[in-house]
């Protein structure tokens, strides 16, 4: 069985949202005995992760250094944040799997995804990323042109272009190492965006891609049979945030585009996740599950967590 699990900003910083490096260690050392439990159960695994804290952290100490050293662009930004986390990551995984006595190794490949430069999301900036501030703070820095958006009790958060993925443009490579017996880290951060110009070249560009719709298109691109969408919560909820919230188990990827169209679930968090998987179950995938990293094998065959099917 070959699994695409997708591990959000909130499985790779502490529980109170800290990116400092001990904190990201920290939690993939947990993420990845989950993932190593998989393996030694004799799964194939492919694992991309988030990265809006560490991609806005980024963007600001260029921004801040500008006068000393030349400053990079947002999507040379997003590299390095594929290099840094799957750095941790296999550090983490390669422990994991000794510790097991699996005798398979990782890797890392930087990955990009083709966006259409035409995207409305270059109009219309959506893509949270970096710090939390005050309103007072962040109006300060909408006065210097920056966008920033209401992120509710935890403050104003910076948004960019988030344009919808299109292609993979380096899966083959995924599906080459994985079926040399690699555990592969890929597609970090929803991918490096770039668009093909007239002469068939790419070239990168200034957004972030949603790393739960990226995850979708990568379960489909490298044949995966089931997508996990871990957070930091183990269900989807209805009715979430009130007294008659309920967790949502077993549902058809029908049932959950109608309650995604009733509103359960809020946009720039949960609702990207409804959205990934039900386009992986809807392309034709076997099963797809939002859950935590508690229960991962169980979320994997479909014993814990939100679990999608198709119907
Ligand atoms: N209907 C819902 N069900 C469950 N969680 C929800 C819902 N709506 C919003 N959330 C929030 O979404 C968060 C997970 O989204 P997000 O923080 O973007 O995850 P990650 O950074 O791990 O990808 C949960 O911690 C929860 O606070
Ligand atoms: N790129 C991306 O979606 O990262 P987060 O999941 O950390 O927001």
């Amino acid at each position: 069985m070959r699994v695409l699990l997708a591990l959000g900003g909130n499985a790779m910083t502490s529980p109170d949202g800290r990116a400092r490096p001990e904190d990201q260690i920290a939690a993939a050392e947990v993420a990845m005995r989950g993932v190593a439990d998989l393996v030694a159960r004799g799964m194939d695994v492919v694992v991309t992760h988030g990265n809006g804290p560490q991609v806005g952290n980024l963007l600001v100490k260029n921004e801040i250094a500008a006068a000393v050293v030349p400053p990079v662009p947002l999507d040379w930004c997003g590299a390095q944040t594929q290099a840094t986390l799957g750095f941790v990551l296999m550090n983490a995984l390669d422990a994991a799997l000794r510790a097991r006595g699996v005798d398979r190794r990782s890797a890392t490949l930087v990955t990009r995804t083709r966006v259409d430069p035409q995207d409305p999301g270059f109009v219309r900036p959506t893509k949270p990323i970096g710090r939390y501030l005050p309103k007072e703070e962040a109006v300060v820095l909408v006065e210097h042109g920056e966008t920033w958006e209401d992120r509710g009790e935890r403050g104003w958060r910076r948004v960019v272009a988030s344009p919808e993925p299109l292609e993979i443009v380096d899966a083959t490579a995924i599906d080459a190492l994985v079926g040399a017996g690699f555990v592969v880290v890929a597609n970090g951060g929803g991918g490096i965006p770039v668009v093909r110009g007239a002469d068939g070249g790419l070239a990168g560009v200034e957004a972030v891609i949603d790393k739960d719709l990226g995850a979708a298109l990568l379960a489909r691109s490298v044949h995966a049979d089931v997508l996990v969408v871990a957070t930091d919560v183990p269900h989807a909820v209805l009715r979430f945030g009130t007294p008659e919230a309920e967790p949502l188990g077993g549902v058809t990827v029908a049932r959950l585009r109608a309650l995604a169209a009733e509103g359960h679930f809020a946009s720039g968090s949960m609702a990207p996740k409804v959205d990934a998987v039900c386009r992986f179950v809807e392309a034709g995938g076997t099963r797809a599950v939002i859950s935590n990293l508690d229960h991962i094998v169980d979320a994997v065959a479909g014993r814990a967590g939100t679990v999608v099917t198709p119907g």
